[in-house]
């Protein structure tokens, strides 16, 4: 009889206990949240967040929010707070000051399904993997000594570009091809050992054409603001049909690089004296070193071959081909580069990379286009690997974490008439573009800053140095300046909406083009 008395009083009891507990709990939560002082930013959306806020230019909308927010704000995109730092002082905390908390990337489909789960560099998470990466990349892939050895590649590449473009001079020119084409090249043969997607070649398993289409939805899908990240109960609806695209390309991409590294790994097994040539054979030494602090497996040797290939080929030909339609836009600025070039090379050679330093003006034309069209604008998204404070506002751990030097680019605090292209501004002026300079941040700063900044500077610079030496250059079909679209569209980098199209006339005596 007791017991059976006793049985709804206990677990009225039990109700009550667990209620008060949910309740405790809520308010607790509710309590610290409201504790918490947040940077300031627009009210988001049950849901969305302030999605509904970003445009097809996502750099541009939010750089239009923080003029209202400033320079440290904080969105919500779906369930993810997003902080983005916006002023020369938020960058250097972010990238410098507090960089061990943001080096963190946040998780993405497009670093799940594009590269073989994180094993890349770009996406995998900070920690020791990542870690050993980028020793590889300081001491083995981008070390001063092995960059110079590959300058021959670089040299003869060149030379077909100048080459291609001489046999189509007076006809209009799609420049980003002939770019893109260079940087592949280069960039295949110092990472593949060969041009692999020669056109030439009869056992070439993919075109170039194709390679070129595959990098571009590379950086695309690496790019755009896949619903299913933010809010991941959507994720498997795929709505935009991103991640679909992301399967099909990652099987094209794991098929190119099987054969690659079946190749690589034929010739290690049968050459005698074999003797690594090119990056992936040094992968694969490294991939067999049993003293590696973390092992590097197949598919990480396929996801960092992957990372150089795509770094190394689209961020300079884009660079290179605004910086173009910059010149053609204001076409005065051709002679202050030509006149520098006469002067300082003469017109009986081409420009090599050691002449770059003596080249003030067109190292200053380079820098001007990375204000202006920055390839990464918000660099690649980082996340707090902490709860921690940033200029007295909380940022809460796995907060993603934006630097907007595009919007640095244009502060009218740092520069004058920012909207203007206008190289001279560098000319003089002790800022560089390597990462300690934070008004000018286009490789980024800090431990997740582009590990292929100097290989790409070159490309850059050496390329476009005799593109303006070796060149006239005019719009097509009397086209005048002011009409030269400048729209861009928004991806991991970010190029011109319409490819430049342009006429070239040869300016140097004509024995120099056989090259
Ligand atoms: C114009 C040329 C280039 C530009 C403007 C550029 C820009 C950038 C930017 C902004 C980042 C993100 C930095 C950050 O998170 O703070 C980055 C990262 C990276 N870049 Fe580049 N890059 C260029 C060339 C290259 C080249 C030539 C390679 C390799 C061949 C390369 C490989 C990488 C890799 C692997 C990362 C990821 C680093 C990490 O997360 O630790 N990039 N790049």
């Amino acid at each position: 009889m007791e017991s059976s008395s006793s049985t709804p009083t206990t677990w009225t009891t039990y109700a009550l206990a667990s209620l008060a507990t949910v309740v405790i709990a809520l308010l607790a939560k509710r309590f610290r949240q409201k504790k918490l002082n947040l940077p300031p930013g627009p009210k988001p959306w049950p849901i969305i967040g302030n999605l509904n806020l970003m445009g097809t230019l996502p750099h541009r909308s939010i750089h239009q929010l923080s003029l209202t927010y400033g320079p440290l704000m904080q969105l919500r995109f779906g369930s993810f707070p997003v902080v983005v730092g916006s002023s020369v002082e938020m960058a250097k905390v972010i990238l410098k000051t507090m960089d061990v908390t943001f080096a963190g990337r946040p998780k993405t489909a497009a670093g799940k399904y594009t590269t073989y789960n994180y094993s890349d560099i770009t996406w995998s998470p900070y920690g020791p993997y990542w870690r050993q990466a980028r020793k590889m990349c300081l001491m083995e892939l981008f070390s001063a000594k092995r960059l110079e050895s590959y300058e021959y590649i670089r040299v003869e590449e060149m030379n077909s570009l100048l080459q291609g473009l001489f046999k189509s001079s007076g006809k209009p020119v799609l420049l980003k091809d002939y770019l893109s084409t260079v940087s592949l090249n280069v960039i295949s043969r110092m990472v593949l050992g060969k041009r692999y997607l020669d056109e030439s070649d009869a056992n070439s398993i993919i075109t170039p054409v194709e390679f070129k289409k595959m990098l571009d939805e590379l950086f695309l899908l690496n790019g755009v603001l896949n619903i299913g990240d933010s809010i991941p109960w959507l994720d498997f609806l795929d709505l935009q049909g991103y991640v679909k695209r992301m399967k099909v390309l990652s099987k094209k991409f794991d098929g190119f690089l099987e054969h690659v590294l079946d190749e690589h790994n034929a010739r290690r097994k049968d050459e005698k004296n074999y003797v690594s040539q090119d990056m992936v054979d040094v992968l694969l030494d490294l991939a067999s070193d049993p003293n590696l602090e973390v092992k590097l497996e197949r598919h990480g040797v396929k996801a960092f071959t992957q990372d150089l290939l795509a770094g190394g080929t689209e961020s300079s030909a884009v660079t290179v081909e605004w910086a173009i339609s910059e010149l053609l836009k204001k076409p005065e600025l051709f002679g202050k580069a030509t006149e520098e070039l006469d002067r300082v090379i003469g017109q009986s050679r081409w420009v090599t990379e050691k002449d770059i330093p003596d080249l003030p003006y067109i190292e200053a034309i380079v820098k001007e286009t990375m204000r202006m069209h920055p390839v990464a604008p918000m660099l690649v998204p980082r996340c707090a690997r902490e709860d921690c404070k940033v200029a007295g506002y909380d940022i809460q751990k796995g907060t993603r974490v934006l630097v907007n030097v595009w919007t640095i680019g244009r502060d009218p605090a740092l520069w004058e008439k920012p909207e203007e292209f206008y190289p001279d501004r560098f000319v003089g002026k002790d800022i560089d573009v390597k990462g300690h300079d934070y008004e000018l941040l286009p490789f980024g700063s800090g431990r997740r800053m582009c590990p292929g900044y100097s290989l790409g500077l070159k490309v850059i610079q050496s390329n476009l140095a005799n593109l303006l030496h070796g060149y006239k250059w005019k719009l097509p079909n009397d086209m005048k300046p002011e009409e030269l679209d400048m729209d861009e569209i928004f991806g991991l980098s970010t190029p011109r909406k319409i490819p430049l199209v342009a006429i070239v006339e040869p300016r140097l005596p004509r024995h120099l083009y056989s090259l």
